[in-house]
Protein backbone atom coordinates (compact mmCIF):
# COMPACT_ATOMS: atom_id res chain seq x y z
CA UNK A 1 0.00 0.00 0.00
CA UNK A 2 1.53 3.47 -0.82
CA UNK A 3 1.01 6.17 1.53
CA UNK A 4 1.52 9.93 0.78
CA UNK A 5 3.16 11.78 4.34
CA UNK A 6 3.18 15.41 5.13
CA UNK A 7 5.77 15.76 8.00
CA UNK A 8 6.17 18.90 9.19
CA UNK A 9 8.99 19.67 12.10
CA UNK A 10 8.85 22.11 14.88
CA UNK A 11 11.43 21.70 17.52
CA UNK A 12 11.34 23.77 20.37
CA UNK A 13 14.22 26.02 20.37
CA UNK A 14 15.38 25.83 23.68
CA UNK A 15 16.06 22.28 23.43
CA UNK A 16 19.74 20.82 23.91
CA UNK A 17 21.78 21.81 20.85
CA UNK A 18 23.33 18.09 21.30
CA UNK A 19 20.53 16.08 21.99
CA UNK A 20 18.65 17.71 18.96
CA UNK A 21 21.83 16.99 16.58
CA UNK A 22 21.32 13.02 18.15
CA UNK A 23 18.15 12.78 17.48
CA UNK A 24 18.58 14.05 13.95
CA UNK A 25 21.45 11.46 13.12
CA UNK A 26 19.16 9.07 14.54
CA UNK A 27 16.41 9.96 12.30
CA UNK A 28 18.30 9.83 9.02
CA UNK A 29 19.68 6.82 9.98
CA UNK A 30 15.92 5.16 10.39
CA UNK A 31 15.22 7.22 7.10
CA UNK A 32 17.93 5.99 5.28
CA UNK A 33 17.92 2.28 6.48
CA UNK A 34 13.80 2.41 5.99
CA UNK A 35 14.55 3.66 1.91
CA UNK A 36 17.28 0.74 1.49
CA UNK A 37 14.53 -2.03 2.36
CA UNK A 38 11.98 0.14 -0.02
CA UNK A 39 9.38 0.64 2.47
CA UNK A 40 10.58 4.58 2.30
CA UNK A 41 9.98 5.45 -1.12
CA UNK A 42 10.46 8.93 -1.30
CA UNK A 43 11.91 11.80 0.68
CA UNK A 44 11.62 15.53 -0.62
CA UNK A 45 12.23 18.38 1.13
CA UNK A 46 9.57 21.07 0.82
CA UNK A 47 11.44 24.31 -0.42
CA UNK A 48 11.72 26.53 2.38
CA UNK A 49 9.76 24.86 5.45
CA UNK A 50 11.54 22.58 7.39
CA UNK A 51 9.01 19.77 6.48
CA UNK A 52 8.90 16.80 3.53
CA UNK A 53 6.87 14.73 1.64
CA UNK A 54 7.43 11.27 2.04
CA UNK A 55 5.83 8.24 0.12
CA UNK A 56 5.91 4.93 2.23
CA UNK A 57 5.34 1.65 0.18
CA UNK A 58 4.02 -0.77 3.51
CA UNK A 59 1.86 -3.96 4.14
CA UNK A 60 -0.89 -1.84 6.09
CA UNK A 61 -1.84 1.20 7.17
CA UNK A 62 -0.44 -0.29 10.40
CA UNK A 63 2.74 -0.66 9.59
CA UNK A 64 2.75 2.71 8.14
CA UNK A 65 1.58 3.82 12.08
CA UNK A 66 4.28 1.69 13.84
CA UNK A 67 6.82 3.40 11.48
CA UNK A 68 5.74 6.89 12.01
CA UNK A 69 5.50 6.49 15.76
CA UNK A 70 9.05 4.85 15.79
CA UNK A 71 10.90 8.07 14.00
CA UNK A 72 13.03 10.37 16.74
CA UNK A 73 11.74 13.26 15.64
CA UNK A 74 7.59 12.27 15.56
CA UNK A 75 7.32 13.87 19.33
CA UNK A 76 8.02 17.11 17.50
CA UNK A 77 6.05 16.61 14.21
CA UNK A 78 2.72 16.95 12.57
CA UNK A 79 1.94 14.16 10.58
CA UNK A 80 -0.66 14.01 7.61
CA UNK A 81 -1.36 10.53 5.98
CA UNK A 82 -2.84 10.12 2.94
CA UNK A 83 -3.43 6.84 1.46
CA UNK A 84 -3.07 6.18 -2.66
CA UNK A 85 -4.43 3.65 -4.93
CA UNK A 86 -4.30 3.13 -8.92
CA UNK A 87 -4.97 6.22 -11.02
CA UNK A 88 -6.98 4.73 -14.06
CA UNK A 89 -5.06 6.64 -16.33
CA UNK A 90 -1.47 5.80 -15.15
CA UNK A 91 0.86 3.87 -17.36
CA UNK A 92 2.79 2.80 -13.99
CA UNK A 93 3.67 -0.90 -13.24
CA UNK A 94 0.29 -1.78 -10.70
CA UNK A 95 2.55 -3.41 -9.18
CA UNK A 96 3.60 0.21 -7.32
CA UNK A 97 0.37 0.33 -5.61
CA UNK A 98 0.60 -3.06 -4.00
O1 LIG B 1 14.00 16.80 8.27
C1 LIG B 1 12.89 16.23 8.12
O2 LIG B 1 12.12 16.50 7.19
C2 LIG B 1 12.50 15.12 9.05
C3 LIG B 1 13.10 13.87 8.61
C4 LIG B 1 12.48 12.75 8.21
C5 LIG B 1 13.48 11.77 7.86
C6 LIG B 1 14.71 12.51 8.11
O3 LIG B 1 15.87 12.10 7.97
O4 LIG B 1 14.44 13.77 8.54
Amino acid sequence: MLFHVHMLVDIPLDLDKTYVEELKAKEKALSQDLQRQGKWTHIWRIAGQYANISIFNVASAGELHDILLSLPLYPFMQVEVTALCQHYSSVKNEEDAH
